[in-house]
């Protein structure tokens, strides 16, 4: 008996499959930033802001295969014609380090004031005058990325794009896209929310 298949419904079948594949990898890796990071508490932000919920990065960080996979999930928002990557002192720079082994790239690792004495750089590792991509943990403001990548662009860098893990979803998209940074996040703090809220009821 022939086995006939069609060609196209086939190509959808594989598409459909790695789509929700590739859906289920991301939601197990939101649930474990989640159920790895997210505390609860008092906290006082960067910004100023208050907040009874933090995402403190070092604890996903400073676990080496989350902060792969972590690495792996953000590889694909670097555009193709980056030349550099810029990690933020501090929670930016072990991302940054590890997605320059991934794709690569060059890292550079950017101090929130310039070092007062030796080379006296904000910037480590590197000329500062490339197209750049500004790699981040966390954004609730987005105030830390702007101050650095003004301060980058007045050396001559050309930000080509700003990545996160976790946008906190507090006005930081609009302030970035405000300051004409082309920004995407991982995960935002309601998809983080939602996997782990599912992952309890289920
Ligand atoms: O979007 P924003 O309102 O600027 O807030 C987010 C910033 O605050 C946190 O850094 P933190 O100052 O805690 O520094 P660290 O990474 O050196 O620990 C975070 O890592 C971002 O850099
Ligand atoms: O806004 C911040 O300072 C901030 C929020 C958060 O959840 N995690 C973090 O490291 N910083």
């Amino acid at each position: 008996m022939a086995f006939w298949v069609d060609n196209s419904r086939l190509n959808w079948f594989v598409d459909y499959y790695l789509e929700a594949n590739s859906m289920t990898e991301q939601a197990d890796l939101a649930q474990r930033i989640y159920q790895t990071s997210r505390i609860i508490g008092n906290f006082q932000l960067r910004s100023g802001a208050t907040s009874h919920e933090y995402f403190d990065k070092y604890l996903f960080e400073a676990d080496p295969r989350l902060l792969q996979d972590i690495a792996q999930a953000l590889l694909p928002l670097i555009p193709e014609d980056a030349e550099a990557l810029a990690g933020l002192e501090m929670g930016g720079i072990p991302i940054a380090t590890i997605l320059s082994q991934l794709s690569g790239l060059p890292t550079l690792f950017v101090r929130k004031v310039a070092k007062e004495y030796g080379t006296c750089k904000l910037a480590e590792g590197g000329a500062v005058q490339r197209r750049l991509v500004i790699v981040e943990d966390v954004v609730t403001s987005g105030g830390q990325i702007i101050q650095s990548a003004r301060a980058l662009r007045q050396a001559g860098a050309d930000i080509v794009k700003v990545i996160s893990v976790i946008d906190r979803e507090a006005g930081g998209a609009a302030n970035l896209h405000q300051e004409n940074l082309d920004f995407k996040s991982l995960f935002t703090m309601s998809d983080l929310k939602a996997t782990a809220q599912f992952h309890r009821g289920t």
